[in-house]
């Protein structure tokens, strides 16, 4: 269900934060009519505010009296980043003493999508979202707590050896292979929005909050086309406001792929201005690919970046020859942490 800026309501939960089991069965939020009382409420800051939502993660995370409130059940700590349409930070419940992460997202900036399409996701590779929880004008997603993100492991690496970068790639695109199975397009994949297990070598995507499901023809149902995602790794389809489907997140992809064996997103070491005219009308950004790197590893990149949807690889046959790739150079041998090395700022 699409929720405008009215206030959120679980169905049939309404006014308390329930657990469940797991139940991924997609949107559960229903729209109902703020009233002149909550308003009230809100206005004069009274602990009536509105607090209802469900934890999934119930063994960790939990409600005391069918509340889940800051302050009280679980305490924010320190900033991680400002994700899509609200920060986030790390958090812990005050009872089990369980760490995870927040996002706090004003209730007029939320994309009831963001809980609706990975609500229904469950795969190693996509980041488990724990809970949803209404408070008062905000929303707060709960999720698993991580060491880092992709981004950051290449501003620390300068840029990523080619067997990491291929090593990562191909998490990402089996992440790919899932959602489109279960008909969700991410619509902003980039290293930020990937995150490392402790020992990094592990990758989840998370970060839905410019998510859409797709029709059966594999189309978006929102139907909408503003420009979501960052710019760099904008597929051509998604500037041109043309129909968009799971293909632009194989593209956003092997933008990020340039982006860890460069050390530089796509496009910008050529243009500083508005790129969304350069990624309609100019060629794929192949000339961004380092030299040294691989004949498959180029192959990849080239079925990855081709501009028409329908002429470029899907998650799955990509992530066919990513794995054959990473063979092809031997597997992943480089450690994660390791030396810098300067960004190929121009080829
Ligand atoms: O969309 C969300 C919904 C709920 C969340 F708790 C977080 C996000 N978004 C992001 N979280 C991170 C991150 C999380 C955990 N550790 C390191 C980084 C990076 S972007």
């Amino acid at each position: 269900s699409s929720v405008g800026d009215c206030s959120l309501a679980l169905a049939g939960l309404r006014g308390c934060v329930s657990q469940s089991e797991p139940c991924y069965a997609g949107p559960f939020f229903k729209e109902v009519k703020r009233d002149e009382r909550e308003e009230e409420d809100e206005r004069s800051g009274s602990d009536s505010v509105i607090n209802e939502g469900i934890i999934f993660y119930n063994e960790k995370i939990q409600p005391v009296d069918s509340e889940y409130k800051e302050g009280r059940e679980y305490i924010l700590s320190e900033f991680i980043k400002e994700g899509s349409y609200g920060e986030v930070h790390s958090a812990q419940d005050v009872n089990t003493g369980f760490k995870f992460a927040v996002k706090k997202i004003a209730m007029k900036r939320f994309n009831s999508e963001e809980v609706g399409a990975w609500s229904t996701l469950r795969s190693p590779c996509v980041a488990e979202l724990f809970g949803v929880v209404r408070e008062g004008p905000y929303v707060l997603l709960f999720m698993d707590l991580k060491a880092g993100s992709l981004g950051q492991l290449i501003m620390q690496r300068g840029r990523l050896p080619e067997d990491l970068g291929l090593h990562y790639q191909l998490q990402i695109l089996t992440a790919l292979e899932y959602l489109a199975k279960k008909k969700v397009v991410h619509l902003d994949i980039k290293a930020d929005n990937v995150l490392l297990s402790e020992d990094g070598r592990d990758a989840c995507l998370c970060d839905f909050g410019h998510a859409e499901r797709l029709d059966n023809g594999g189309q978006s149902l929102s139907g909408s086309k503003d420009l979501k995602g960052s710019e760099t790794h904008m597929a051509p389809e998604i500037v041109k406001g043309e129909p968009r489907g799971a293909k632009a997140d194989v593209w956003s992809s092997c933008c990020m792929f340039l982006h860890m064996l460069s050390g530089c997103q796509p496009w910008t070491r050529y243009y500083s201005c508005r790129l969304y005219l350069k990624i309609a009308s100019d060629p794929p950004p192949l000339r961004e690919i380092p030299p040294n790197c691989s004949h498959l590893t180029f192959e990849v990149l080239k079925a990855g970046l081709q501009k028409d949807p329908a002429k470029r690889s899907s998650a799955s046959s990509l992530k066919e020859k990513t794995a054959r790739a990473l063979e092809e150079v031997g597997g992943l041998v480089s450690p994660v942490k390791g030396p810098y090395a300067e960004p190929l700022y121009f080829p």
